[in-house]
Parts: C-alpha cells; sequence; structure tokens
C-alpha cells in the first residue's frame, strides 16, 4: 500500500526530510508562507534554505494545511520548538485518526518543559508518536554524504515499517524504542554545541573541546536517564552521535552561537543576524530547570545559560568550570552522579 506523507516545516531539515521522503511515497511539503510554496512548488529549490540543492521532481508544496495534512498516512513536524505546538494545532484540525506524527524536531518547549512528543500526545492525543533524530546536519545529507539516523517509536513495528520511508542511499536508519532518550539527546545536545563553539571563539584547544564533549554527554545522559531515558540511547546516534557531529560542525547553527559569545559578541547580535533556529539558546535555561527539578547537575548547561542571559562572559564561564570541586569522573548512570 502506498502511503502519502506530509511534512510540516519547510525549512532546512523539514526540506531535507521531504526531499528524501519523495523517493519513496509521495509527499507534500508544509510551507507556512504561500509565496514559499510557491515557489518550491514551482522550482523544485528552496531558495530561501537551500538555495544550492535542487529538490525531488515530485515534490509539492503548499501552504494549505487541509491540502498537506488531509490525505495523508503520515505526519513528520519539521518546525522548531518555539512554533511547534501553534502550528501542531493546525495539523490537528485535519488529521485523520491514528495517522503517525514524527518529530524531527530538537528542542524543548519552553513554557511547559515538554518535549516535542508530549506536546504531540497533547494536542492529538491517541496518535502513535515518534522521533528522526542523530547526526543529520542538512546541506551534507542533500550533497550526499553519508549519514545515519534513528527513528525512535515505543511501538517497534511501526518504527521499522518506517525505516524504508526515511532511508535512502546515503542514509542509513536505526530504530530505537526509547522515545525519552532520543528526544533528550537531540535536545540538550544543542546546549552543549553552543559551549564548544564558545571554547572555539575564545581559542580555546581541541582538548579543551574534546572535554567539553565527554563531559556534555554525562551531564546531558544524567539528566535523560533521570527523565526516563535509557543509559545506551545516550551513547548512540541520538546521543553521542549527534553531539559530536554538532559540536564539531562549522555548520552547525548552535556551535556558531557558541562562537560568536565567545568573540565577546552579544546573544542578540548574533540571533539578530542569523537567518535560521539555533535551538540550544532556548533549551539551555530549559535545561537548567529541568535539571534542578531532577536533582542532577548540569554545569556546562547552566553556564550556557548564564553566558546567553549576559550575566557571565564566556571567559567567566570557563574559568568557574575548571574551578569547580574535585570530583571523580563518574558517567551519567547514576542520576544523582555529579
Ligand atoms: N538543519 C538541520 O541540519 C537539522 C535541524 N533539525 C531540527 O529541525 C528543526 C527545524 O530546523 P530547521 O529546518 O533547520 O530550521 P530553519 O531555521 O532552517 O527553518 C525554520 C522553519 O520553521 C519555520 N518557522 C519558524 N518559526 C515558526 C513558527 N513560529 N511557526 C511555524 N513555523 C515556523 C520557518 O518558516 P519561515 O521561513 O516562514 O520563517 C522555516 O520553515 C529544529 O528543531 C532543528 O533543531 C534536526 C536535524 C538537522
Ligand atoms: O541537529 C543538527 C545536526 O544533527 C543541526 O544542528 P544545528 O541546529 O546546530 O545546525
Amino acid at each position: 500500500m502506498e502511503i502519502r506523507v506530509a511534512v510540516v516545516g519547510a525549512g532546512s531539515w523539514g526540506t531535507t526530510v521531504a526531499h528524501l521522503i519523495c523517493a519513496h511515497a509521495p509527499t507534500i511539503l508544509w510551507a507556512r508562507e504561500e509565496a514559499v510554496a510557491e515557489q518550491i512548488d514551482r522550482e523544485h529549490r528552496n531558495l530561501r534554505y537551500l538555495p544550492d540543492h535542487p529538490l525531488h521532481a515530485d515534490l509539492r508544496a503548499t501552504s494549505s494545511m487541509a491540502e498537506a495534512v488531509g490525505g495523508a498516512d503520515l505526519v513528520v513536524m519539521g518546525v522548531p520548538s518555539h512554533g511547534f505546538r501553534s502550528t501542531m494545532e493546525q495539523v490537528a484540525e485535519h488529521l485523520r485518526p491514528w495517522v503517525p506524527v514524527i518529530s524531527l524536531t530538537k528542542g524543548l518547549e519552553q513554557s511547559t518543559r515538554l518535549r516535542m512528543s508530549q506536546v504531540v500526545a497533547e494536542v492529538a492525543p491517541g496518535h502513535p508518536v515518534g522521533v528522526l533524530t542523530g547526526p543529520n546536519l542538512a546541506k551534507e545529507i542533500l550533497a550526499g554524504h553519508a549519514a545515519a539516523t534513528v527513528v525512535a517509536m515505543a511501538d517497534v513495528s511501526m518504527a521499522e515499517a518506517l525505516q524504508p520511508i526515511f532511508g535512502a542511499d546515503n542514509l542509513r536508519v536505526y530504530t530505537n524504542t526509547d522515545v525519552v532518550g532520543a528526544e533528550m539527546g537531540g535536545a540538550l545536545k544543542n546546549v552543549i554545541a553552543i559551549a564548544s563553539g564558545i571554547a572555539d571563539g575564545i581559542g580555546a584547544s581541541d582538548n579543551t573541546r574534546a572535554a567539553v564533549i565527554t563531559r556534555g554527554l554525562a551531564e546531558l545522559t544524567r539528566l535523560g536517564v533521570a527523565m526516563g531515558g535509557e543509559p545506551m540511547t545516550f551513547a548512540g546516534l541520538a546521543g553521542m552521535g549527534d553531539l559530536i557531529a554538532t559540536c564539531i560542525s562549522p555548520q552547525s547553527r548552535n556551535r556558531h552561537v557558541g562562537e560568536q559569545l565567545g568573540r565577546g559578541r552579544s546573544l542578540e547580535d548574533v540571533v539578530a543576524e542569523m537567518d535560521m533556529v539555533a535551538e540550544g539558546v532556548k533549551a539551555a535555561p530549559v535545561a537548567v530547570e529541568l535539571a534542578e527539578e531532577h536533582g542532577v547537575e548540569m554545569p556546562i548547561a547552566r553556564s550556557v545559560a548564564s553566558v546567553c542571559a549576559g550575566e557571565q562572559t564566556a571567559i567567566e564561564a570557563y574559568r568557574s568550570l575548571l574551578a569547580r570541586s574535585r570530583r571523580p569522573e563518574v558517567y551519567g548512570l547514576d542520576p544523582g552522579g555529579r
């Protein structure tokens, strides 16, 4: 049976995933601006976000949610976390019963501290929900470089059914039943990527970056496990894999924000000149709140939140991380670990 797919959100990643899925299934991409939808539909390019990449000739685009979602057997959500709930509410008006919803979004809702799959469950109860996440820089995948990703759903048979839909010659898709872990890995690695960028911006060394990535993995694992994620998920593609890609890649928007902060620029200036989203900026204070709620320490996330809020300079933040009291190198398997 042919599956019809709606991808909601025509930014860099939503467009890339729609392009990939289109090779296997009829796909409609929803853009919130009519002009953007028309341009993609007409020219098979997304001039705003991915001007250099031709898109699949069969990919349709629309700004009508009814047209995109009304006939869909699978809905894929690719809008940033700050617009996720309101967009999902529009989706829910047209969603047919039992249609699965997969989130591509790597962020946390600021007001509620919810993961995106929890937002889906609130707005559209009863629909199977999952996430697609991993080290997946959109432009690299569109350029044909090999990558791997994870589709995480509680129902493994449903995740297995989606593997060929999301897969491509250059994209290998694994399954995982740990939705919490996969989602928390994706959201929290953005915060650590800002810290890694800050290290680059202040002229720190590769040793520093390795320390940030490794200790960042320890603290994101600590929180993720305390919230119910499986420890091994954080050692996989949705955790360590995505953390490495985002912390080292010049393409990462979150790492870029950190680098500019490290050079002494204000967050307002850096964000104002970006035309794409850096989820870690909004996720950092949420991570700090969640860490407090769950009684775990996240010193790097706390430093990132504090530099973003202008409470500390990048140099002060790094000095205070180094000055913390001595302790053993305990990894995140124990939620109370430090
Ligand atoms: N880019 C990547 O490589 C990857 C990104 N992701 C994740 O995917 C999600 C989307 O990122 P990405 O596609 O890169 O983002 P972009 O910044 O490239 O695009 C953002 C998209 O979201 C739309 N949008 C912005 N604000 C709202 C809103 N309030 N309501 C509805 N739509 C809105 C934009 O529309 P408009 O153009 O009209 O403003 C645009 O289509 C993020 O959570 C990101 O972390 C995950 C894996 C890889
Ligand atoms: O999630 C990503 C790669 O897996 C994209 O990271 P950035 O949002 O930092 O560009």
